[in-house]
Parts: C-alpha cells; sequence; structure tokens
C-alpha cells in the first residue's frame, strides 16, 4: 500500500508553546483519515502544515513521497474544505464549483465537462443553475467538496465541515461523506471533536491530545482497545474508577470494589469500564466473567441508550449500565438488586 502523506516527527511551536508535539503518522492512498480531538490540542495548526498555510518548525512532510518543504498552499495537491464553506454567494452552483479550474485557464470545454461529471458524482445533476444562498445545508456542502474535488487534489482536508449543520442533517451528512469518499476515491483527511463523526467515517483515526497522538487505529480497535487512558476516557463513554491495589490478581477501586483480572504486567491505577460490556443476569457457568452484586439508583430513559445508574454493593462505587429495550428487562425498578456480569477482557486498567 502507498502512502499519499507521510509525516515525520512533525512539531509547530508559537514561541514558547508547542501547539503540535513531535507527530508522525502516513494515511494510506484512498483512506479516509480522521484526527480527533477537543479544543485547542493542535488539530487545526496540524492540517494547516499539512495545507501549506503554517510552516513546521520542526519535522518533515511529504505528499506522494515528495517533500513539501517551501513549498506554497497554491502549489501542493491538497484542497480544504472549510468549516464556513466558503462558497461564493453571488455565483450559481455550477459557476462555484467551475471557479478553481477557470483560474488555471483550462479550456471551456474542458471546464464544462469536469464540472458536469463532479456535479454527477455528489448528486448534483439539475442544480447547476441555482443559487447557493437557495440550496439546504446538505446541498451547499456538496457544493464545497465538488469545488475542491474537481481540482483532482491527491488529498482533500476537512476541517469540522459538518459543525455548522443540525443534528440531523448532521448523522446524514456523516454516511453521505462516507459513501462519497469511497465512490470518489480522494484521501480524505477529516478533523473533527466528534467522536461518532470520526469513528463512523473513517478508515482510520488519530486521538489528539496537548499536541501530540494518543493512538492511531480502526475505529474498533479505538472503541474496543484504547491504549491509553486518555482514548478509553475520551472515545466512548466509559465507568472510570481509581485502583487503590494490585496484588496476586485482584484489582482493588478507591472505594473497595474487588475484581479478578489476572496476569497484569504493571501496576495499574485506573480502570474503565463500558457501559454495554456489563451482562445483566448472567447465566453463572460463563467463562471470565466477573459477578457483581449490584443495586438500581435510577432507570435513565433515553431510547436505544437507556442507562441504569447502579451502586457496586460491595464497594460502593456507582457504575452506568447500558439497559438494552427489548422485553427482557421491562419489569425492573429502582431499589431492586441484580447480579450484573463482566468479562474480564473489558475490565481496561492502566497505568496513570
Ligand atoms: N497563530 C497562533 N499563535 C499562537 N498560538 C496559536 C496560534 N494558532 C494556534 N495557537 C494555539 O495552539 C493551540 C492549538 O490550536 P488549534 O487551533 O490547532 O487547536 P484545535 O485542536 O484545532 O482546536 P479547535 O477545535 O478549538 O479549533 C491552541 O492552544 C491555540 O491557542
Amino acid at each position: 500500500m502507498s502512502y499519499v502523506l507521510e509525516i515525520k516527527n512533525i512539531t509547530k511551536k508559537f514561541g514558547d508553546f508547542t501547539a503540535v508535539d513531535s507527530v508522525s503518522f502516513t494515511v494510506d492512498d484512498g483512506g479516509f483519515f480522521s484526527i480527533l480531538g477537543g479544543s485547542g490540542c493542535g488539530k487545526t495548526t496540524l492540517l494547516r502544515m499539512i495545507a501549506g498555510f503554517e510552516e513546521e518548525t520542526e519535522g518533515e512532510l511529504y505528499i506522494r513521497g515528495e517533500s513539501m518543504k517551501g513549498i506554497p498552499p497554491e502549489k501542493r495537491p491538497v484542497n480544504i474544505v472549510f468549516q464556513n464553506l466558503a462558497l461564493f454567494p453571488m455565483m450559481n452552483v455550477e459557476k462555484n464549483v467551475a471557479f478553481g479550474l477557470q483560474r488555471q485557464k483550462l479550456p471551456r470545454q474542458e471546464v464544462k465537462h469536469r464540472v458536469t461529471e463532479m456535479l454527477e458524482r455528489v448528486g448534483l445533476v439539475g442544480f447547476e443553475k441555482k443559487k447557493v444562498t437557495d440550496l439546504s445545508g446538505g446541498q451547499r456542502q456538496r457544493v464545497a467538496i465538488a469545488r475542491s474535488l474537481v481540482l483532482r487534489p491527491s488529498i482533500l482536508l476537512l476541517d469540522e465541515p459538518l459543525g455548522a449543520l443540525d443534528r440531523k442533517l448532521r448523522e446524514h451528512m456523516k454516511i453521505e461523506l462516507k459513501v462519497l469518499q469511497k465512490e470518489i476515491g480522494t484521501t480524505f483527511i477529516y478533523i473533527t471533536h466528534d467522536q461518532s463523526e470520526a469513528l463512523v467515517m473513517s478508515d482510520s483515526v488519530a486521538v489528539m491530545n496537548e499536541g501530540h497522538f494518543e493512538q492511531i487505529d480502526t475505529p474498533k480497535n479505538l472503541y474496543k482497545n484504547p491504549k491509553t487512558s486518555f482514548v478509553a476516557g475520551f472515545v466512548g463513554e466509559s465507568n472510570e474508577f481509581s485502583v487503590t491495589d494490585y496484588r496476586d490478581g485482584i484489582l482493588v477501586t478507591g472505594s473497595g470494589c474487588r475484581l479478578n483480572k489476572p496476569g497484569l504486567d504493571f501496576q495499574p491505577r485506573k480502570l474503565f469500564m463500558r457501559p454495554e460490556a456489563f451482562i445483566l443476569n448472567p447465566s453463572p457457568d460463563l467463562e471470565n466473567v466477573e459477578l457483581i452484586d449490584m443495586k438500581v439508583k435510577a432507570i435513565l430513559f433515553d431510547g436505544s441508550n437507556t442507562k441504569i445508574s447502579a451502586n457496586i454493593l460491595d464497594g460502593n462505587d456507582d457504575v452506568l449500565i447500558s439497559l438494552p429495550q427489548n422485553a427482557q428487562f421491562e419489569d425492573l425498578r429502582e431499589g431492586e438488586e441484580l447480579k450484573v456480569g463482566i468479562h474480564r477482557d473489558d475490565l481496561k486498567c492502566y497505568r496513570d
């Protein structure tokens, strides 16, 4: 597999402050790669260095094997779609998409051909003469993507492009963007603080924290096997506990709950358990499953996301447990005691 982008130890300092701290990674050609992180972690700065708007303090950046040192933004084979889309409101759809090609002074026929082809690909045939201000948010999004892709970049950089849309449209656009990227085959590098966007759309996700990457992985691995406590806490929901003792394969949480977790070769300080990892009323013959007695404190009804808040009787920790909305637990009531299981592999332990 060839890399369309290769970044080696890239660092960006603003005065004494290090916004991006020696980050290295590669992106496969034709992949959907997301950079996921909270506000201020350095995502935009990293994207701006790839685009050439910001010069790296240290490190190297290659696109299709070619060093980008000293290459200005307009000469790089990348394009950006910004959150505000930056479309030309006075122009119709066709003119917006044609703009970059006209600036390259391509022959008229070729411009027309490429614009038509691109509008077909993004599903905007019939909208050519519409003003962009008359389009829906999702359609405008597609115009912005078409306008960038028509220039045939090696990489399309997307800077939180769904951030300004309402929730329903965002959910819809997540699927559209994923499908569109696979159809078109251009590499997408997508930055977002929204984990669901990153997980749903990407082939690979880098979780960024304070200027560095914590983990680069497939969405499933990131979720199932977080390598650091930051990733365990940031990606998906989790119950987090401090661990005060680990001896003879037994973890002891801050409030005194004891759980068997043999085989750790380090002294854990933190324990994470996903709400959906718990098995309600498990059959007693399940192997490698810790059984915990709990008391239901509250049922937090939220459709498919419904949870119970429960208290672990031995140790007094509170946990959130997913409650499937099938007929099985219809009768569960607050105050009721129940047995809950969790597989030992789902007890995620970290050094710090
Ligand atoms: N030109 C600049 N001068 C000084 N500091 C900057 C500059 N640009 C960014 N920073 C700082 O670098 C850090 C990372 O900023 P960046 O915009 O990359 O974060 P981000 O992860 O994109 O956050 P957000 O999601 O809020 O946009 C922030 O602390 C920011 O204040």
